[in-house]
Formats: C-alpha cells, structure tokens, sequence
C-alpha cells in the first residue's frame, strides 16, 4: 500500500463517523500520489499525517432564550484546521445539519482553497446546529452574542478571522461583531463580511459568485466557448447563487432555474434576478413565491429536479452532495458541457467521475469558489491599512485572482500529468504551497 494511500485507510479507521471529512479527504489524497512521488521527503516528515489532523478543535454550548422566555442549548464549534500559511480563515456555518465531520470537511478544503487565493490565509471553518429559519431578529441576536461570548477567546486578526456561510449572513456578522468588541473593547477585524459601515469590503457580498462566473469564463473560453447565450441552471438561491447569477447574466446567459432546500423555479424566460433577490434578502421567503410573481415560471417541489432542466452550463451552489451521479447522467444525458462548484462539495465522488468520465469541464469548489474567501482577505487587508478600496478596486482584484487559480490549476495539472482535471490540478497547486510552509516550520 503506497504512503498515501495508508493515510487514507488510517483516517477511515480513525474519523468512520464523519462521513463529509473522508469523502473530502479521499477526493484530495486520491490526487496526490504523483505529488509524494517526487517528494520522499514529505513522507518522513509525516505530513500527510499532519495535514488530515487539525490543528485544534473547540466546541462548547451555546445557551440562548427564545422570545416566549424557554431556554435551548445549542452546539457550536470552530475547527482550527492548518496556520502553516496564515491565521485560520473560513466561514461559520448555522444550519440543523451542522455537526464535526462537516465542519472538519470544510475546514480541510479551505486549507487548500485559501492556498490558491495566494493571500496569507490558513484554513479553519465552524458553525452550529442552530436554525436561523423561523428565527425573529432578536432569538438570532442572543444566539449569535451566546455564540460569541465563548468564541470571542479563540479569534482575532491575526490568530483566526471566521466570516459567513449557509445561514451566516449580514444580520449575523453584524451581531456577532458587536459582541466581540463588546467583550473585548477592541475595534479590529475579527470578522469579514461586515457591513459597509462598520470595516466591510465592497464587492465582498457579490465577490464568491462573481468569481465562480470569473473562473468558469477562463475554463469555457480555453474551449472556445462563452456565457453568451448559453443556458445556465445554477442551484441554491442564496448568497452564492444569486451573485453567480448576476455576473452571468451580465456576460448574455440565460440562467432558467434556481432551487432552495424545498423545491425548484423553472423561468424559460430567464429568471428575473430582482424578483429572487426580493424573495430571499428581503423577505427571507421560500423560492416558491417566485411562480406566483413571475408570470410564465413554474415551480416544483424538490430540489433535486432542478438537475432534470436542459442547460450548458450547472452551476451548483447550494450544499454538499445536492449533485449525485444519477442527476449527473441526466445533465451529460441533456447536454451539459461545464460544471462549475459555487458551492462547497456540491457534487458526489461518482457524480464527478460521471461528469469527467464524460468530457465535461468540470471545476471543483475550491478553485472555482474561492473568490469569497480571497475578498475576505482583501477586506482583512483594508482593515489593516484602516483605508476602504472601491469596487472597481476589489472586483478588478478579485478577478485577477480568478484567472491566477484558474492558471495554477492548469499549470499543475499539465506538470503531474492530468491535463483538464481542474480537481487535480487545484488539489496539487493549493497543497503545494502549505507543504512547503510546513516543512519549511519544522515539525510542529
Ligand atoms: N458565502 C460565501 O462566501 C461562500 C459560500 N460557499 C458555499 O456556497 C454554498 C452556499 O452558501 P451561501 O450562498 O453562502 O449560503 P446561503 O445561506 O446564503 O444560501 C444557501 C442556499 O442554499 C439553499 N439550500 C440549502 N440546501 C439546499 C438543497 N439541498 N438544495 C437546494 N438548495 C438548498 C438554501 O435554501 C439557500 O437558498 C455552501 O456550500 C457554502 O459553503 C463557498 C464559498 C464562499
Ligand atoms: O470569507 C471567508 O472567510 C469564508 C468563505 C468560506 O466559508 C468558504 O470559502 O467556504
């Protein structure tokens, strides 16, 4: 059994329990094998061992009273996965669903993820089983000054800088902010995705999106392709997915479908973007609402079907695992020629080898994601020099950071041998760089 391929079997072993964390780690390590044939030296120096294990994880309740006056306890944590690079960086994530093995799953791709913005950032992610959904602005208030008033002792600007996720949006970030200031009577830039007045990044709420259209542009084009005119399906419809659609509209696309966790809208007409931005930022509604406004959508009920709708260009940015390998055969089967991840994991083990297997451009979330994350470090960059940038100034940086992943992505898959497999390619580019800090810092 080859040194990789040990680790692996050890962290099956060892994390059984967390299904998201092995399907990350296999997905990586099932990648490098070239990369540690080149280099013995890693092996000796343990690193893979090192680089599967995070650096430190803190959990502890989070006790907060509803408005009725009951008490609940919820679980909150952050997983401080890899500083080889920089001080952990990486969002919190509020959902039901929220447990380790998916904190630890986010964690290690941010690893890679943040080594590919090529800014100074570890990786590092966290969140809670608390449900924001439902929730009145002051039950979101107390949980996030609960969640802060522990987690206030393990962050700082240059230690560890969480930022937003699935149901950590601008009222959370606000929220919890104040807290820690509160607390720690000390102005800095704890947090990223603040608000505009108060040490916030212009561009950083459209910046993941634009990006993944930023990104996916380089991979379509290369091929001689264009959003011009190309029917884009992109999932989700939240932070992610509604920047995603708005930059590939701009550039001619017609984006037909868009999801939540209950259902799907189907617009042949291209959806009206104003009319979901309505729905979702304003109202906090459920997509379906969309069908009684929009004149001519339908809407269906279950999420899964949106991968049924003909497109050239997928887009999933919901969540992990929404694209298995069934819905993927139906893509390839309608004619899909790009698959670009907003989303983190979005798509299955098999689900990828379907699209790969097939010819289709696939891009993994790390790389084509990353753009949130890499503004976030922008922000952490005005916050330092205390001085805002505009948002030509970001969005033209951001942009630039796109083509640079979508370069280091090809270079290095081209080097090891895999040339077009952009999740070999970001997987070797974004490991790369941490192995060398780690060895370079000695066994620590
Ligand atoms: N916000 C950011 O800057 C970044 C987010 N991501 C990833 O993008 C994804 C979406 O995050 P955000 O847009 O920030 O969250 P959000 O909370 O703004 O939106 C999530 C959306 O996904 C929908 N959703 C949840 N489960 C679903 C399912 N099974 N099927 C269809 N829709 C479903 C929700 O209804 C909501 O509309 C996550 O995987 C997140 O980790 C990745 C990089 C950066
Ligand atoms: O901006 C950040 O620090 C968080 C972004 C994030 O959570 C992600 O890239 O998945």
């Amino acid at each position: 059994m080859s040194y990789v391929q040990n680790v692996l079997s050890k962290v099956k072993e060892k994390d059984g329990g967390q299904p998201e964390f092995i399907q990350a780690v296999t997905e990586v390590l099932g990648t490098l094998e070239p990369v540690f044939a080149k280099h013995p030296e890693y092996e000796k120096a343990a690193l893979l061992e090192r680089l599967v294990e995070p650096e430190r994880v803190i959990m502890f309740r989070v006790p907060w009273v509803d408005d009725n006056g009951a008490v609940h306890v919820n679980r909150g944590m952050r997983v401080q996965f890899n500083s080889a690079i920089g001080p952990y960086k990486g969002g919190l994530r509020f959902h039901p669903s929220v447990n380790l093995g998916i904190i630890k799953f986010l964690g290690f791709e941010q690893v890679f993820k943040n080594s590919l913005t090529g800014t100074p950032i570890g990786g590092g992610k966290g969140g809670s089983d608390f449900d924001p959904k439902g929730k009145s602005d002051n039950e979101v208030m107390r949980f996030c000054q609960s969640f802060m008033a522990e987690l206030y002792r393990h962050i700082g600007a240059d230690t560890d800088v969480p930022a937003g996720d699935i149901g950590v949006g601008a009222r959370e970030i606000g929220y919890l902010f104040g807290m820690y200031k509160k607390i720690r009577n000390e102005y800095s830039g704890i947090l990223t995705g603040k608000g505009l007045e108060y040490g916030g990044s212009l561009a950083r709420k459209e910046a993941t999106g634009y990006g993944l259209v930023y990104f996916m542009k380089e991979v379509i084009e290369a091929k001689g392709k264009s959003f011009k005119d190309a029917t884009v399906v992109v999932s989700g419809s939240g932070n992610v997915a509604i920047y995603a659609t708005e930059k590939a509209q701009s550039y001619g696309a017609k984006v037909v479908a868009m999801s939540d966790s209950n259902g799907y809208i189907y617009d042949p007409n291209g959806i009206r973007l104003d009319v979901v931005k309505e729905i979702k930022e304003v109202r906090r509604g459920r997509i379906k609402e969309y069908a009684d406004i929009v004149k001519g959508a339908e809407y269906t009920e279950g999420c899964k079907g949106i991968w049924t709708v003909k497109c050239d260009i997928a887009l999933p940015c919901a969540t992990q695992n929404e694209l298995d390998e069934e819905s993927a055969k139906i893509l390839v089967k309608n004619g899909v020629y790009a698959v670009g991840e907003g989303a983190n994991m979005p798509t299955t083990i098999e689900g990828t080898e379907v699209f790969q297997s097939s010819g289709v451009l696939f891009a993994p979330g790390k790389a084509a994601n990353a753009g949130g994350v890499a503004t976030s470090a922008l922000e952490m960059t005005q916050n330092s020099m205390r001085l805002p940038w505009t948002f030509e100034e970001v969005d033209e940086k951001l942009h630039q950071i796109m083509i640079n992943i979508y370069k280091q992505c090809e270079q290095a898959s081209t080097e090891y041998g895999f040339k077009d497999n952009f999740v070999a390619g970001a997987n070797i580019a974004g490991f790369q760089k941490v192995a060398n800090a780690m060895m370079a810092q000695g066994i620590v």
